[in-house]
């Protein structure tokens, strides 16, 4: 079983007097005139940036749970980063802790730290160093080398790792035998081998052509529901965050301005800025029936034998069955009825605008049995 991983109002300052930096920006959440806090505080980060001091992250807390896949996504500059060093324990914290199986990381002497990481943390990059005159089975091993562990036992779990990342049979290839996405994948299984319950994910499909891209998205999603490590992935890419992340960190400017699901993120953003990114985003790939279903129920929506939808019904099958039902889509978990879907929530849902608010409304009809009408 994997652990939880805590990150506690965690602040990274590069330049000159970095407490005093944090000092700053965390009276910048004081506002006594009812003022916007993001603004308070993205003046002091410009101050400090014009003295030459950075507020690379700034006031970061959330939690991961063992089976996640928590995704950090923000544009270039945003401090994701910064965010994840200060997670494996590689960059000490300005301020702030991180906790990682209930163990403080930020606590830990230099030779503990290392422990921690050798054993406990695997990282996988953007642009996998492999040794050219190394085995693909030696460079899956590399880490349980580094850890000390025989020669039997880590070719062995490097070959599992390997047959897990579908490498099976290149074991004795040489690293130059192989394409960019194959050796992305070896970087994958070196990450795997060394059993670590905390995978951090820096951009590490970004530099993969899309289908090999989306492939290795499909692989690790594949892997997790065996696995369960809990896994941070950082990305600058949307459709990367909602496909992976069960739930989704968006950074701007060193600070987290919402975490959610994709859903969340797609229905209910935070702010503008985080609107604005989600705007190209094909919401019918990402919405299903639970989120955009109607929750407030009369108790006698399901009274007709017509098809239903689940809480996973994806969204263009959610649309499929409206067309094909004569009234709001009744959504159904196991035999109980959790919500309902006119077919008008759904062109709601489709576009920009706001979503329209229908209220499905029962009536009789002529033979005197219950029924939705189409809203
Ligand atoms: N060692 C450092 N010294 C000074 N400033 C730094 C250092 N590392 C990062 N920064 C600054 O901190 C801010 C956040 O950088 P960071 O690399 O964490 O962002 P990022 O979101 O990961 O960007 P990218 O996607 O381009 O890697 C940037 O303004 C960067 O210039």
């Amino acid at each position: 079983m994997s652990a939880r991983l805590e990150a506690e109002h965690l602040y990274k300052v590069f330049g000159r007097k970095p407490d005093q930096a944090v000092e700053r920006l965390r009276q910048g959440d004081v506002h006594e005139d009812g003022g916007d806090v993001r603004d308070d505080q993205g003046d002091v980060r410009e101050e400090l940036r014009a003295g030459g001091t950075t507020a690379a992250v700034i006031d970061a807390s959330f939690t991961v749970e063992p089976g996640e896949i928590f995704v950090v996504m923000g544009l270039s500059g945003s401090g994701k980063s910064t965010l994840l060093r200060m997670l494996n324990g590689l960059s000490e914290p300005t301020a702030g802790h991180v906790r990682f199986g209930g163990q403080d990381l930020t606590e830990l002497s230099d030779r503990e730290l290392r422990e921690v990481r050798s054993k406990k943390i695997s990282m996988v990059f953007q642009h996998f160093a492999l040794f050219p005159h190394r085995s693909v089975r030696d460079n899956a091993a590399y880490g349980l080398e580094v850890q000390g562990v025989p020669r039997a036992e880590r070719e062995r779990r490097a070959d599992e790792a390997l047959a897990l990342c579908g490498l099976a049979g290149w074991e004795e290839s040489w690293p130059d035998e192989l394409s960019g996405g194959m050796q992305q994948r070896v970087g994958l299984a070196r990450a795997l081998a060394t059993d670590a319950d905390l995978l951090l994910m820096d951009e590490s499909f970004s530099a993969l052509d899309p289908l090999i891209r989306r492939d290795m998205q499909d692989q690790l999603l594949d892997l997790q529901k065996t696995l369960k490590k809990t896994i941070v992935f950082i990305t600058h890419d949307l459709n990367e965050a909602m496909r992976l992340g069960d739930r989704i960190a968006v950074m701007r400017d060193g600070r987290i301005v919402q975490i959610g699901t994709a859903q969340d993120i797609l229905i209910r953003p935070a702010n503008d800025y985080v609107a604005s990114f989600t705007k190209d985003v094909d919401r019918s790939r990402v919405l299903t029936a639970a989120a955009v279903m109607e929750t407030e129920l009369n108790g006698d929506e399901a009274d007709c034998d017509c098809e239903t939808a689940a809480p996973g019904t994806p969204f263009s099958e959610l649309c499929a069955i409206s067309a094909r039902v004569p009234h709001a889509v009744a959504v159904v978990d196991g035999d109980r009825l959790v919500g309902v879907v006119p077919a008008q929530r759904l062109i709601g849902f489709l576009g920009d605008e706001d979503v329209v608010p229908g209220v499905c409304q029962s009536r009789r009809d002529k033979g005197g049995k219950k029924v939705i009408s189409r809203a």
